[in-house]
């Protein structure tokens, strides 16, 4: 039985985790909680600064210490970054604490939604090359989710209302 009373979003980049967490919350009046901004505020800089300057083992483990904090709190709609669910450690904590919700898109939709987003370091480079890369490393990564949505043509409100559907006494 969950222990508190979560939506958690999963996904890969560009998936829409961010955007879709927020109409979802402001939807439910639930607090809504981004861990990337967490990590941003906690640390005092960007999420690209922080890879540059004090590398990605850092930023997961701070972006773990948020999962389990923010997870011990009830009714939010908690948005991770893409990479929170490599952690068999956030992913326990996840649906011990939440209803997990995994959004999906096609490598195309990925890059036409992140091209001329500079805040991704792990796209940076050739963006086609990194995202099918990525896409393939973690094919099985969302895996574990409750919930799985494909979101390839659908606006962000028609997501909220599946996911609203779907959720029951969530
Ligand atoms: N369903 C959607 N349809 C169209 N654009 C979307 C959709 N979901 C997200 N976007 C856009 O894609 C970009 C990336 O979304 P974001 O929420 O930041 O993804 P994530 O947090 O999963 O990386 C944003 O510009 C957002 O407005
Ligand atoms: O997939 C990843 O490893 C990452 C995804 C990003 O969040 P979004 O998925 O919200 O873009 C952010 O946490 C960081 O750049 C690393
Ligand atoms: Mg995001």
């Amino acid at each position: 039985m969950e222990m508190n009373r979560n939506i958690v979003l999963v996904g890969l980049m560009g998936s829409g985790k961010s955007t879709v967490g927020q109409a979802l919350s402001a939807k439910l009046g639930w607090t809504y909680v981004d861990t990337d901004s967490e990590i941003v505020r906690s640390q005092g800089m960007s999420i690209s600064d922080m890879f540059a300057k004090l590398g990605e083992e850092a930023f997961r483990k701070a972006e773990s210490e948020i999962i389990g904090n923010v997870l011990k709190r009830s009714e939010q709609v908690v948005s991770t970054g893409g990479g929170a669910v490599l952690l068999e450690l956030n992913r326990l904590a996840m649906k011990e604490n939440g209803f997990v919700v995994a959004l999906f898109a096609s490598v195309e939709t990925i890059i036409e939604r992140v091209k001329g987003d500079q805040s991704r370091p792990l796209l940076q480079g050739h963006l086609e090359e990194r995202v099918k890369h990525i896409a393939k490393s973690r094919e099985h990564a969302y895996d574990f989710a409750d919930l799985k949505v494909d979101t390839d043509g659908l606006p962000v409100d028609r997501i909220v209302e599946i996911i609203c559907s779907r959720i029951g006494n969530a």
